[in-house]
C-alpha cells in the first residue's frame, strides 16, 4: 500500500518542554490507524502539527507526496487533510441537511447557500444526503442538529468534516462523553466509510482501538515508543508497562 502522509523528525518543543520528539511515521493510504499513549504523550499535539495549527520546532509533513510543512491550515483542508471540530452554535441551529449543504457549498465556494432554491442546489442535496446514508443519518436530515442526541451530533461532525472531501480525516477522541453502547456504534459507521478515506484517529478506549484499528502506534512522553498491529502491541511488554504503571497510578 502507498503512503498518504508522512512525518519526519516532526518535533514541537515548548521551551524545555518536549511535547514531541523527533516523530517520524508513515500513514498507509486508507488506513484505520489509531494514535494511543497515556494522557500527556503529545498525541494531540502531534495531530495539531499534522493540521497546521500550530508550526513544528523541528521536522516536516508530508502529504500526497507534497512537503507541506509550511501550509496554513485551510490550504491543508482544501488538499485534503481535515479533522473534526465541536459544532459551533450556528450549525447547532440549523438542521442536519441545511449544516453539510452549508459545509459542501463552503468547499465549492459558493456564498449564502441557504438563499438558493432547492432546485438550484440539486446536486449538493444529492451529495449529502449520500454522504448522510454513509453515516446512518438520513433519516435525521430535518432534525436541528442541537436536538439530537450527542452521539449523533459528534456524526454530524463527521459529517461536516466529510464534506470537505478529505483524503484523510483526522479525528481526536470521537468517542469522548458518549455512552459507551453509543460509541461503539460510533466507531462501527467511521470503520465502514469508504477506504478513499484514511482514519488516523486518538482513542483512550482500548475495546475501541483494538476492535476498530488496522494499525496501532504508541506515543510516551512526546516520542514513539512502537507501533504494530493491534495483535502485536496487546503483547509488547513495554506497551503493557506503560498502561499498568498509569493503572497503578490511578
Ligand atoms: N500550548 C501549549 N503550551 C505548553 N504546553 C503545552 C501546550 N499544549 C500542550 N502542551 C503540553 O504538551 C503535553 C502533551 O499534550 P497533548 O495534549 O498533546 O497530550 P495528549 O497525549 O493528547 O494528552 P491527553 O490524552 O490527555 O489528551 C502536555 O503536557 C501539555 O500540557
Amino acid at each position: 500500500m502507498s503512503s498518504i502522509l508522512r512525518t519526519e523528525g516532526l518535533s514541537k518543543h515548548w521551551g524545555a518542554f518536549k511535547a514531541n520528539s523527533d516523530i517520524t511515521l508513515n500513514f498507509e493510504d486508507g488506513a484505520r490507524h489509531a494514535l494511543i499513549g497515556p494522557n500527556g504523550a503529545g498525541k494531540t499535539t502531534f495531530i495539531n502539527l499534522l493540521t497546521g495549527s500550530f508550526p513544528p520546532s523541528a521536522g516536516k509533513v508530508h502529504f500526497a507526496g507534497r512537503d507541506i510543512t509550511g501550509l496554513p491550515q485551510h490550504e491543508r483542508v482544501k488538499l485534503g487533510m481535515t479533522r473534526t471540530f465541536q459544532i459551533n452554535t450556528l450549525f447547532a441551529g440549523l438542521t442536519v441537511l441545511e449544516s453539510v449543504l452549508l459545509a459542501i457549498g463552503e468547499r465549492k465556494g459558493q456564498q449564502y447557500v441557504w438563499h438558493r432554491t432547492v432546485a438550484n442546489q440539486k446536486a449538493e442535496i444529492d451529495e449529502a444526503m449520500e454522504l448522510l446514508g454513509k453515516l446512518r443519518l438520513e433519516r435525521d436530515a430535518d432534525t436541528v442538529t442541537r436536538n439530537l442526541p450527542y452521539g449523533k451530533q459528534r456524526l454530524v461532525e463527521i459529517a461536516l468534516a466529510l464534506a470537505t472531501k478529505p483524503k484523510v480525516l483526522l479525528l481526536d477522541e470521537p468517542a469522548a462523553g458518549i455512552p459507551s453502547a453509543e460509541s461503539a456504534e460510533l466507531f462501527a459507521v467511521i470503520a465502514a466509510l469508504p477506504r478513499e478515506v484514511t482514519i488516523l484517529f486518538i482513542e483512550h478506549d482500548m475495546g475501541l482501538v483494538f476492535r476498530f484499528a488496522e494499525k496501532i502506534t504508541v506515543l510516551v512522553g512526546g516520542k514513539v515508543l512502537t507501533e504494530g498491529t493491534p495483535a502485536e502491541i496487546s503483547v509488547d511488554p513495554r506497551v503493557k508497562e506503560v498502561y499498568l504503571g498509569e493503572a497503578e497510578h490511578e
